[in-house]
């Protein structure tokens, strides 16, 4: 890893097709800072994005990337860290992508601590499709498919987290740029599973959970002198429905992320003695 690099060596020469205003921006924005004040560098950072107007992200970063099928980012992310535990995985995607159909995977990668950093872009709605509610939508918010809303209540991805098992849980906004980089830099830095749900507007189609909303409703546990290693602390902020909450919620001191746990510290990409000639080809030619 080299010391010299600036936040823009992650950027892409593709332009971003997100609509002007969009919050992805700060939110990539602040990965990319996060990446390089932590070390890491281009070469050594892969991004794994889901599908939706987020999962353009791996388009827009300049390091190794996969835009994979929808929902299923993460279970490519524990792939990528369990054959090459040396890569910084940061795998990134919608409320929709990671809460909805990929749910299921984000309890499973939660539990197994992978070391991996996952980033929610949380805009509270379907982006890409036109605004459909997304499982964090208001019950009473009014889209093309809940003209009424929703009429149940929205997940709690932190409290799912928490219920997992996980050992970082943390929540940002996109448009506060600097707290939002040391907020993904302490995920990135932190020994497994560094979950962050980001607040990122989408001007388009959501006009309740607007850039005014978070600005004005935000709390910063930091300010509040929260306490991240301590459980019931963090239990109370996770369940605290009545506010917003920006920081690091929980963080175990103790973590013992999944490939050390296991004892999986080969680099994986050299072929294995014995291993059948054809499947290896296979391999040669990826690699
Ligand atoms: C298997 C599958 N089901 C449904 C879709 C359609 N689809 C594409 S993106 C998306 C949801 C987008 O919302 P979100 O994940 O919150 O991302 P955003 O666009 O808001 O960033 C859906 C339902 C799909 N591409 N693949
Ligand atoms: S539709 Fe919403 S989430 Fe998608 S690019 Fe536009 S503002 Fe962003």
């Amino acid at each position: 890893m080299s010391s010299d690099v600036r936040f823009t060596d992650f950027k892409s020469d593709k332009q971003p097709t997100w609509c002007p205003g969009c919050g992805d921006f700060g939110t990539m924005n602040g990965m990319m800072k996060a990446l390089a004040n932590t070390g890491n560098d281009p070469d050594n950072t892969f991004v794994v994005a889901g599908i939706g107007c987020s999962g353009k992200i791996g388009t827009y970063m300049h390091s190794y990337a996969l835009h994979g099928v929808h929902g299923r980012a993460l279970p490519v992310g524990t792939g990528v860290k369990m054959a090459r535990p040396d890569i910084e995985v940061m795998v990134a995607g919608g409320d929709g992508d990671g809460y909805s159909i990929g749910a299921g995977h984000f309890v499973h990668a939660v539990r197994r601590n992978v070391d991996m950093t996952y980033v929610v872009m949380d805009n509270r709605i379907y982006g890409l499709t036109k605004g459909q509610a997304s499982p964090t939508s208001r019950s009473d918010f009014e889209t093309s498919t809940t003209p009424e809303g929703p009429k149940q209540p929205p997940v709690n991805p932190l409290a799912l987290a928490l219920a997992s098992g996980a050992s970082f849980i943390a929540q940002s906004f996109s448009s506060d740029a600097m707290r939002h980089a040391e907020i993904v830099e302490k995920a990135i830095e932190h020994d497994g599973f560094g979950f962050v749900n980001v607040f990122s507007p989408c001007v388009t189609f959501n006009d309740v959970d607007t850039y005014d909303y978070f600005r004005d409703s935000l709390v910063d546990l930091e300010e509040e002198g929260h306490d991240p290693t301590d459980y019931e602390a963090a239990k109370e902020v996770i369940l605290d429905s009545d506010k917003e909450y920006q920081g690091v919620l929980y963080q175990d001191e103790n973590s013992v992320p999944y490939h050390e746990q296991h004892g999986v510290t080969e680099d994986m990409s050299e072929i294995p003695d014995g291993a059948p000639e054809d499947a290896m080809d296979l391999v040669r030619e990826f690699y």
